[in-house]
């Protein structure tokens, strides 16, 4: 279900169901859901040829620097495979008493091109393997699956599909697809490892390695805490917040895992804990009562009831006792409860006699606040300034995670507040997982994850990736409804406006009714892609508080907005995307998919907003280009790049006679008007395509260098002359080496950013051209970018030597291969190389490790684009100078942000804050 865990509509799927409740107190609670959410993996789909997440047809070993570890006489001794980095998968379970949890790896398949430009950066740059200590390339995907221990047998059909019971344990063994099933060791946690280890050994030949519950509760959370950047939230009034978690400021808290029974660890480091207390009044003490009380049949049933409950009618509150007056020299209002349940006792009534909503949520926010309460005194007997709360009691549950905060603000008088976490169902499997010795995750870095939610393509209609799932398919019912569902989740939800509980007192919090979510735990977990080549640009002036997003939608208006905009944008994708895969019927159907698939996501969102962390506009944007993907669309620009790239190529020569003509002051002006007046060459913007119809590639270009008269919207120009021509007879070295993030094909990098480059390559700086791994919209890739220089060079000797230089011609390439024409003092380089994204934006949290190498010896940054100066890093701050370059093209941002007009531009340079 890796495929399903982050998908909008599958969370909706039946809660009936029968629970099996694990009694010891401690263990973790488990209700369970009949709606299965065991599914698959659906491995994305590959842009073709794409410098990353490229795909191979087969698992390939690498051998190279094998070794045998130990006792070589051994029979079946370990071998050491250095540089092995294919598909070799671990497992690990929680088996819960209603609930199998199950998290896997499954490496990358194939390997990354290692192009010649790649090599020739190798060599210049000296960047190895990411910055991984322990392993060599560990790139892959953690998959989070659940299936219901009553159906226990689905669970081993899927670990047979997946082949994940056969070996891979052990990284290092080889070869692992042929090793015996005997030896093959599953770390386990739960009653389930001891209840289920014969039929695991029966049916798929595996033993169950039992890992302790408490151990795999505190190694889980620390996993999560420490790598996943928007993993723990508040959840107050309805209100999802992310917190920052500083990896270093982490330790001690207070982990509270709320099962059946309550355990109440303090964790103090990595396998450094106790548990200091707990209580016998938990999930199991509510489902118990409630079962009792209302004869509801289960867990999510009991849940779904106190949705609709008045606890007024069985609670005694501080009014009932003061005559509906507050009790305010002790600062308790007339709502706050003064005895739960205590209302009962006065009248005259039989169980009966009361409706079974108000039993239940009287009995959840007594169990709630009873658990937020004894959690408080407990941080404050041992001054710890953070509650996590996890397990399967709050699933996620947004009235209970409301309790439980309420609970914990008003105990502390506001000085604690609860935390919860995104992954809370699977600390133990993922604890289990962290048991395996040396797989080398456990010191991956927070800029090395990639989380990612799959887009269902299998499921509405797109094609299935990656190994076969065996007849799973046949036995699933959830997939009928997935489809039903995402037909129907099609049109945005409203959220319920924010409110308040008013002063003191358990009054009801407000995260009930429509918004209100038994299952949305299931639905708020995706892929964590493990990128080891992933690291945080080296320029940024404060990583800590970067935060690449401009436009905050946690604002409902801009939500919205948004919204619409991507909504009323998808049938010209769709159209796009369709054409560039030759307009057959597959590709229409995989579109009509697509189109759904997506809709479906920005209602899930629309309704939640935090649902898969926090999100911003470039996630939105990426989200779509994940999805495009997803259904196969490798490149839906793909021929109006081409088509632009000629256009612009054939009037070059004429650009770069004209700006030579020039005198120095002008030319510079000219070369930044150029690239905002290309800018314009957008598919992304509504406006733009618009305008399209109205005129060629050249009539469009020529009427918006027209528009570009001085001053600017955001107009730093004299700044930026000045700091490279120079005043009052002084002249400014030149810079060392200039980093510029591209933009667009055609116009904009050809008649924009290369005649820039190449100002800078004249006047001596090195210019690295930094652009997209993977296709978004119509941006130019790394891939793309040598083939535009070479025919750019053709017409100019600047760009030919520097280009020759920097690698990037075939012909110089034979020469660097023995490194002779590198470093050539009198010729600056001109290099491309990928940023690590996949988008219109750029978050310089998470960039390709060559971005990150380039960047070292860099004292210019250029930011080209809405996208990646705008939407993003316009209030970044770096180490170096700054030039930001962009053409809104958006009426409603330009008004917003500029207090202008579409069209406007921006020019924005900022000097090194450092
Ligand atoms: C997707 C984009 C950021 C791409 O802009 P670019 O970075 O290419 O300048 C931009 O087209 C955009 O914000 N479009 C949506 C807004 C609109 O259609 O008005
Ligand atoms: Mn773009």
């Amino acid at each position: 279900m890796a495929g399903l865990v982050g998908n909008p509509v599958l969370g909706n799927d039946d809660l009936k169901g029968e629970v099996v409740v694990a009694i010891n107190e401690g263990r973790k609670f488990e209700g369970t859901r009949s709606g299965t959410e065991e599914g698959r993996e659906k491995d994305m789909a590959p842009a073709a040829g794409s410098p990353i997440h490229r795909s191979g047809s087969r698992p390939q070993l690498d051998v190279s620097g094998a070794a045998i570890q130990g006792n070589s006489e051994e029979r079946d001794p370990t071998i050491l495979l250095p540089n092995q980095s294919d598909d070799i998968s671990h497992l690990a379970l929680d088996i819960g008493g209603s609930l199998i949890k199950l998290v896997y790896f499954s490496r990358h398949e194939g390997k990354p091109i290692e192009d010649k430009r790649k090599l020739s950066l190798k060599q210049r740059f000296g960047i190895t393997n990411g910055n991984r200590r322990s392993y060599p390339i560990l790139g892959g995907r953690l998959h989070f699956v659940k299936f219901e221990t009553s159906k226990v047998n689905e669970c081993l059909d899927f670990i047979k599909s997946k082949q994940l019971h056969c070996g891979g344990m052990n990284p290092r063994r080889w070869p692992s697809h042929s090793l015996p099933n005997e030896n093959v060791v599953v770390k386990a946690t739960g009653g389930g490892a001891y209840k289920f280890a014969d039929l695991f050994k029966e049916r798929l030949g595996v033993s169950l390695d039992k890992e302790d519950e408490m151990d795999c509760l505190v190694a889980g959370a620390n996993f999560l805490l420490k790598a996943i950047r928007h993993e723990a939230f508040t959840h107050m009034e309805g209100q999802k917040e992310f917190v920052q978690i500083d990896q270093n400021d982490l330790f001690p808290y207070l982990l509270v895992n709320i099962g059946s029974g309550v355990s109440m660890i303090k964790v103090d480091g990595d396998g450094k804990f106790q548990r200091v207390s707990g209580t016998n009044v938990g999930g199991g003490t509510y489902w118990g009562l409630g079962k009792l009380l209302t004869k509801c049949n289960s867990f999510d049933e009991l849940l779904e009831l106190s949705q609709r409950g008045d606890n007024r009618t069985i609670d005694m509150l501080v009014g009932d006792i003061y005559g509906g007056m507050d009790y305010s020299k002790i600062g308790l209002s007339a709502s706050t409860i003064a005895s739960s349940f205590g209302k009962t006792i006065s009248e005259d009534k039989e169980v009966e006699d009361y409706k079974p909503e108000d039993i239940s949520l009287s009995l959840l926010r007594m169990i709630s606040y009873n658990i937020g309460q004894i959690s408080y005194l407990n941080a404050l007997r041992f001054g710890l300034k953070r509650i996590f709360f996890g397990g399967f009691f709050i699933r996620g549950h947004a009235y209970t995670m409301d309790t439980i905060s309420f609970a914990v603000h008003f105990w502390s008088k506001g000085n604690a507040k609860a935390m919860f976490l995104r992954h809370e169902g699977f600390l133990g499997a993922l604890g289990a997982f962290m048991s395996y010795e040396k797989h080398g995750l456990d010191d991956l870095m927070v800029h090395q994850l990639v989380e990612r939610f799959p887009m269902g393509a299998p499921y509405v209609g797109g094609k299935i990736h990656g190994p076969p799932l065996g007849d799973l398919n046949e036995k699933i019912s959830w997939m009928e409804k997935f489809v039903q569902k995402g037909t129907e989740i099609t049109a945005p939800v409203p959220m319920t406006p924010p409110g308040t509980t008013g002063l003191g007192g358990f009054e009801v919090p407000l995260s009930r009714g429509d918004t209100l979510r038994p299952d949305a735990s299931n639905l708020n977990v995706g892929v964590l892609h493990l990128v080891p080549t992933l690291d945080v640009f080296p320029l940024l002036a404060d990583p800590k508080i970067y935060e690449p997003n401009t436009i905050d939608l946690s604002d409902h208006g801009e939500l919205e907005y948004w919204f619409s905009v991507l909504s009323e944008h998808l049938p010209d994708l769709v159209d796009k995307a369709v054409a560039s895969e030759g307009g057959t019927d597959d590709a229409k159907r995989r579109g009509d998919a697509f189109a759904r698939a997506f809709s479906a996501h920005l209602a899930r969102l629309m309704e939640e907003p935090a649902a898969y962390g926090k999100l911003g506009l470039a996630n939105l944007l990426e989200l779509r280009e994940e999805c495009l993907r997803e259904f196969q669309f490798t490149d839906a620009y793909r021929s109006i790049k081409q088509r632009e790239n000629e256009a612009s190529l054939a009037v070059l020569a004429d650009l770069l006679m004209e700006l030579d003509s020039m005198p120095e002051e002008a030319r510079l002006c000219s070369l930044i008007e150029g690239v905002l007046a290309a800018n314009i060459f957008d598919w992304g913007s509504r406006a733009c395509v618009d305008l399209y119809h109205k005129g060629t590639i050249i009539e469009i270009y020529r009427m918006s260098r027209k528009k570009m008269q001085r001053p600017w919207r955001v107009d730093d120009f004299d700044m930026f002359k000045e700091r490279m021509l120079g005043s009052d007879g002084r002249k400014p070295p030149p810079y060392r080496r200039a980093l510029l993030f591209v933009d667009n094909s055609g116009a904009d990098i050809v008649l924009g950013m290369l005649p820039l480059a190449r100002e800078l390559l004249r006047r001596g700086t090195e210019v690295v051209l930094v652009a997209n791994s993977l296709p978004a919209l119509n941006d130019v890739t790394a891939m793309e970018v040598p083939d535009i220089v070479a025919e750019a060079a053709k017409n100019c000797d600047i760009l030919r030597r520097a280009a020759e230089a920097g690698g990037l011609l075939v012909d110089a390439m034979i020469n660097i291969q023995d490194g002779s024409k590198l470093d050539s003092p009198s010729v600056p380089a001109l290099m491309v190389v990928e940023n690590g994204c996949g988008s219109p934006c750029i978050d310089l949290r998470q960039v390709s490790s060559e971005l990150a190498a380039a960047a070292k010896d860099a004292d210019l940054i250029i930011l080209e684009g809405m996208g990646r100066a705008i939407h993003t890093n316009f209030n970044a701050r770096f180490k170096c100078d700054a030039l930001k370059l962009a053409m809104v093209k958006n009426q409603r941002l330009a008004e917003n942000l500029l207090k202008g007009n579409i069209y406007d531009c921006v020019c924005r340079f900022e000097p090194s804050s450092i």
